[in-house]
């Protein structure tokens, strides 16, 4: 089997994340959710939220559905790195994404979510693609989406083709020739503790010469940005005039009308520049002047994340066979 849908960029004017229609449970109850190589959960707002923490977002209502089961005495509770998060109880239901449907998948219901997800209306829950072994549920960690399709795919792959401000596709159990061109570089994956983590060959900056030293990170469909070692982003930003690493917004932050290098990065010999449009992310408020960067130090966060702002120059493989890999090829 296979299967194939969209990713939509929530925000119009930069991609914060990109969500895909999912349906849930019988009849279908279509959810628009955040998948997430960064995390293994696969939750959504529900009936069992308080309606105050409901502002927009679809819901999923498992007393609706002649297929939900209760997953009795489980819970779950999940903080994601930016510190938001959510917690609740655990049906089980049938899920299907662009055609592909897995029975019996483990959908957690929130109980309660954290502000920022009250507030972003466009996410109506997660579908973590992490490996299983990340999973909240307790006293019984579940199995994500994708490991309970895996056996029946054509081949255990799942490939993200994010794209700048327009639809992308998430595909699962095959490789579209069609999505990429030239060579896929495959290169091993760590996944202890549970993420795709990866060893980019080094970056450049603008057209800057290369600097090939290994940096170990995620691929995180699931975060907006990159976060980098300090050595990368000092280098980086010393080539914008008015950049200043500020505390009270965050992050390195620089004058909208800085002139920005492109930013490269390697895997293996391939090669993938960011494109100095890309690399502002956004006023830091709206109409401000100032704008945050979307290149940031990893140092508060304990490891390096290649987020949308990466993916989205390149047709990403995430090989769920064994040994596990990930592909990176030029679109
Ligand atoms: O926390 C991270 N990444 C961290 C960012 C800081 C550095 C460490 C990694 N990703 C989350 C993301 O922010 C969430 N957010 C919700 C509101 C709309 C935008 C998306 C969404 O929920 C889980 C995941 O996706």
């Amino acid at each position: 089997s296979t299967g194939s849908a969209a990713a939509v960029p929530i925000n119009a004017e930069f991609d914060i994340a990109y969500v895909t229609p999912v349906t849930l449970g019988t009849p279908p109850q279509t959810l628009q959710l955040d998948f997430d190589s960064g995390s293994s959960d696969l939750w959504v707002f529900s009936s069992h939220l308080p309606t105050s923490q409901i502002r927009g977002q679809e819901i999923y209502a498992p007393n609706k559905s002649s297929t939900a089961k209760l997953l009795d005495g489980h819970s779950w509770s999940i903080t994601y790195g930016d510190g938001s998060g959510s917690r609740g109880n655990v049906y089980t239901d049938n899920v299907t994404v662009g055609g592909l449907m897995v029975e019996r998948q483990a959908i957690e219901c929130a109980q309660q979510v954290s502000s920022s997800f009250t507030s972003e209306a466009h996410i109506d829950g997660l579908v973590g693609l992490g490996f299983s072994t990340l999973n909240t549920v307790s006293p019984k960690s579940q199995l994500t989406f994708f490991d309970n399709a895996k056996g029946a795919l054509d081949s255990p792959v799942f490939t993200a083709d994010l794209k700048h401000k327009q639809a992308g596709t998430y595909d699962f159990g095959f490789i579209d020739k069609a999505k990429y061109t030239g060579e896929i570089t495959y290169v091993p994956v760590n996944n202890d503790p549970g993420y795709w983590t990866f060893s980019s060959s080094g970056y450049a900056v603008g057209s800057g010469n290369f600097s090939a030293s290994p940096i170990s990170g995620i691929a995180d469909t699931g975060t907006s940005l990159i976060y980098l070692p300090t050595a990368v982003v000092t280098a980086y930003y010393r080539q914008v005039q008015g950049a200043t690493n500020s505390r009270s917004y965050g992050g390195y932050v620089f004058p909208c009308s800085a002139t920005l290098p492109s930013f490269t990065f390697g895997v293996g010999e391939a090669r993938f520049t960011i494109p100095p449009a890309y690399m502002s992310y956004a006023a830091v408020t709206p109409g401000s002047s100032t704008c945050f960067g979307g290149l940031q130090s990893s140092n508060g966060v304990g490891i390096n994340i290649w987020g949308d702002l990466a993916l989205k120059v390149a047709f990403v493989v995430f090989n769920g066979g064994t040994p596990p890999t990930i592909g990176w090829a030029a679109k």
